[in-house]
């Protein structure tokens, strides 16, 4: 059987990234995906966005739904300060076990915590399992329909303090409605909009900030 778009990303990590220089990674997967094979990475133009407010929050605890290959992992640890973690959740196994090595290779797995296993299980164990008192900066990159029930379950976890801020990736393509309406609805949240473009297309997508107002 031949190989999978994540077995042959990581490949070419192994074939072209320095090792230990997490830019070199994340500039490896972008020229990939851009020019043999599209996949799903926030990719470099929204990734932009998500340093800029990954360098603006400063998150000590930080946690992103979603891992697939770690492109956006490797992109955030490189952004934390040594004792800042980022926990991140992947539901796949196969996609798991392409990120471990993505991160290792980049050089930052003492900041990284990778959880295999459905968001809607780990989240309400975040606190016994990992010692989690609430998360500073939330990236959500998974199941476009568990956006809006994970945000309420971390709402109702105590995983939301005053000024955590939910970052979200794909609000318009493939688009995540019913978390927009609930963000942007709730007098909970204060929302804002930051318009891009599907990674490496022209296609219009973009990332919602939204803080949590307690
Ligand atoms: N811990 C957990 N719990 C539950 N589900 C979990 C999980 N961990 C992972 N998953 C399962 C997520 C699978 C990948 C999610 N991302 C996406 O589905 C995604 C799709 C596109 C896309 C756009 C246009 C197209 F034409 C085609 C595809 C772009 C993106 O940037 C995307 O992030
Ligand atoms: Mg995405």
């Amino acid at each position: 059987t031949g190989s999978t778009r994540p077995e042959r990303i990581l490949a070419a990590v192994q074939r072209k990234a320095t090792k230990g220089d997490a830019r070199s990674v994340v500039n490896t997967i972008d020229q990939y995906c851009r020019y043999q094979e599209w996949a799903m990475n926030v990719g470099d133009e929204k990734g932009a966005i998500l340093d800029s407010i990954v360098c603006e929050v400063k998150p000590s605890v930080m946690l992103e739904l979603g891992t697939y290959c770690g492109y956006s992992t490797v992109r955030i640890a490189s952004m934390l300060p040594p004792n800042a973690r980022l926990l991140t959740l992947e539901f796949n196994p196969a996609y798991a076990a392409v990120a471990r090595q993505v991160i290792a290779w980049a050089g930052v797995e003492d900041k990284v915590v990778l959880i295999e296993g459905p968001s809607g299980d780990w989240i309400p164990k975040m606190k016994e399992e990992f010692g989690v008192t609430s998360f500073d900066l939330v990236f959500l990159d998974h199941w476009k329909d568990r956006y809006l029930p994970d945000t309420k379950l971390m709402e109702e976890c105590g995983l939301l303090r005053t000024g955590s801020i939910l970052l979200a990736d794909n609000v318009i393509c493939p688009g995540t409605p019913e978390y927009l309406e609930y963000v942007r609805g709730s007098p909970r949240y204060e929302s804002k909009y930051f318009r891009s473009h599907l990674e490496y297309t022209r296609v219009e997508d973009g990332l919602e900030k939204s803080v949590f107002l307690g």
